[in-house]
């Protein structure tokens, strides 16, 4: 275990009992459907390949890279796609995964883009949500684990771009980091 970081929320244990049943639950949900999982970089990749691993259909992987004006405590809900899809999703079942959804100013810009590309359904997972902090509604279909707001860092979770390789989540201390 890194020192120096915080206290662990979420031990990876913990975190793959839950991925277990997630993956279980939308393996029957999606029995026959055309499913297209869309990740969204960079926080959701170890999310993302730790689920589809227990998803057992036929499914593609495919990304989206997305940055909001001005940072994530004080977004504008504006929010500039760096990278689009490589797949065409018209008529596909598509389940965006996101690592966490805090005010849901992103899913809310990326719901309504990828609703305007007509697939067959759209649905929302992510591996943990604050709604505490949430400024505009976002229905979401497949929730990992709801937390209290604090600042939380690993399994793909970043500060300053560090700490996303750990195995848990953790609540960064600030006086613990540089
Ligand atoms: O609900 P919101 O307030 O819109 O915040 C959630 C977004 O913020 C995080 O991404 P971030 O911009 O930190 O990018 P990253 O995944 O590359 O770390 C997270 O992955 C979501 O995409
Ligand atoms: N790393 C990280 N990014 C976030 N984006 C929104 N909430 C959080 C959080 O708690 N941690």
């Amino acid at each position: 275990m890194l020192k120096g970081i915080g206290r662990v929320l979420i031990d990876e244990q913990t975190l793959m009992r839950r991925i277990d049943e997630m993956g279980e639950q939308i393996t029957r949900d999606y029995q026959g459907k055309d499913l297209v999982l869309v990740g969204i970089l960079k926080g959701s990749v170890l999310f993302l390949a730790d689920l589809v691993k227990r998803i057992k259909l036929p499914l593609v992987i495919d990304f989206m890279a997305v940055s909001s004006y001005g940072s994530s405590t004080h977004s504008s809900g504006v929010v500039r796609i760096l990278k689009d899809l490589d797949e065409e999703i018209e008529g596909k079942d598509v389940l965006i995964v996101e690592d966490i959804i805090d005010t849901g100013l992103t899913l809310n810009y990326l719901t309504e883009l990828l609703l305007s590309r007509n697939p067959r359904s759209l649905k929302i997972c992510c591996c943990l949500d604050k709604p505490s902090r949430r400024k505009v509604p976002v229905k979401v279909d497949y929730v990992g684990f709801s937390i209290p707001d604090e600042f939380v860092v690993g399994y793909g979770l970043d500060y300053a771009e560090k700490y996303r390789n750990l195995p848990y989540i953790c609540i960064l201390d600030p006086d613990e980091v540089e």
